[in-house]
């Protein structure tokens, strides 16, 4: 075997309510692979936990895919790969499972091209947006904590943002799946310019909300672009966080769903809930991103 890299990455919460396809929140659930490259022969990829048994293990795997397609973009011929996979991150929940896998396998791939071969941070995110289709997960997974995401001129931006202390996210995952792709497919091509207008307003001051004054989650979360469409898909999750948004905290879907987020501010939630199906955890923001720990 020839060098090899170890990369960790962060689960991701996007669109935070109004932030549709622009807001990301890194969150303290990680993901963590190996890459080697090899001598010869074809690549060989094992994988441990989440979707063992379930993902491809040749060249269509994605965190393979997206090492793959840094290589490209460096102009460098791939040499064979040993990818291992020690996943946690569950997927198909909408915790940006797919996002992480690119970034895991750009940053890996990444490390191992020399320098002077290797993209540079600009490069490496739009490579992960494009390859992952979704800007917001793949920037907070990349950069950690809160980021703001936008497309400019064909290239794919992030703003990167520290989260105010005191805001706790918990995380209500569901034990049902949801195919991002699907629930897509349930948006309108137009929406009506009054709720444009509304969750624009909703889009800055959640960014207020969450890095100054986490007092305004609660109105700062409301949304009228994506969640009221999606919810035919979940119905569990559409009572969850209707419960929750009653009893003053501020919940929205994560993601494309089915998961719940509610970014709390520590305080104590309420003990009748619908939580059937679904496993609350705790987890606290993820400030540092993908890391290449060894
Ligand atoms: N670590 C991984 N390794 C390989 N494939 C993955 C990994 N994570 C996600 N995927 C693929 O992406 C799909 C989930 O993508 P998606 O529907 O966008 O949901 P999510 O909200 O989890 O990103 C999985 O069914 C699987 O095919
Ligand atoms: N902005 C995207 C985010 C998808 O996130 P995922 O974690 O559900 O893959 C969307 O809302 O479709």
């Amino acid at each position: 075997m020839g060098q090899s890299v170890r990369v960790r990455v962060p689960a991701t919460s996007a669109n935070l309510g109004p932030g549709f396809d622009t807001l990301g929140l890194a969150l303290g659930l990680h993901d963590e692979i190996e890459l080697a490259e090899l001598d010869g022969g074809p690549s060989v990829v094992e994988v441990h936990g989440e979707g063992a048994g379930r993902v491809p293990r040749d060249e269509r795997h994605l965190v393979l895919k997206a090492a793959c397609a840094t290589y490209e973009l460096a102009g460098v011929e791939r040499p064979a790969l040993h990818l291992t996979c020690h996943n946690v991150i569950p997927h198909s929940r909408g915790l940006g499972s797919s996002a992480s896998a690119a970034v895991a396998g750009i940053v890996a791939a990444r490390a191992l091209l020399g320098p002077g071969e290797a993209p540079d941070d600009e490069a490496v995110l739009d490579l992960a947006a494009r390859f992952d289709g979704h800007a917001d997960n793949v920037a907070a997974c990349l950069y950690g904590g809160l980021v703001v995401t936008w497309c400019t001129g064909g290239s794919f931006r992030a703003a990167h943002l520290e989260p105010h202390p005191d805001v706790v996210p918990v995380a209500f995952v569901s034990e049902h799946s949801s195919s991002t792709e699907a629930t897509r497919g349930l948006l309108p091509d137009r929406v009506p310019h009054a709720d444009a207008a509304f969750t624009a307003a909703r889009s800055a001051l959640v960014v207020h909300a969450l890095t100054r004054a986490p007092e305004l989650l609660l109105p700062a979360t409301e949304d009228r672009l994506h969640q009221p469409y999606r919810r035919p898909a979940y119905p569990a999750t559409a009572a969850l966080v209707d419960a929750l948004r009653d009893a003053g905290v501020a919940a929205v879907v994560s993601g494309a769903g089915p998961t719940v987020l509610a970014l709390t501010t520590g305080e104590a939630l309420p003990d009748d809930l619908p939580t059937s199906g679904f496993e609350i955890v705790g987890l606290p923001i993820d400030t540092v991103g993908a890391v290449v720990t060894s």
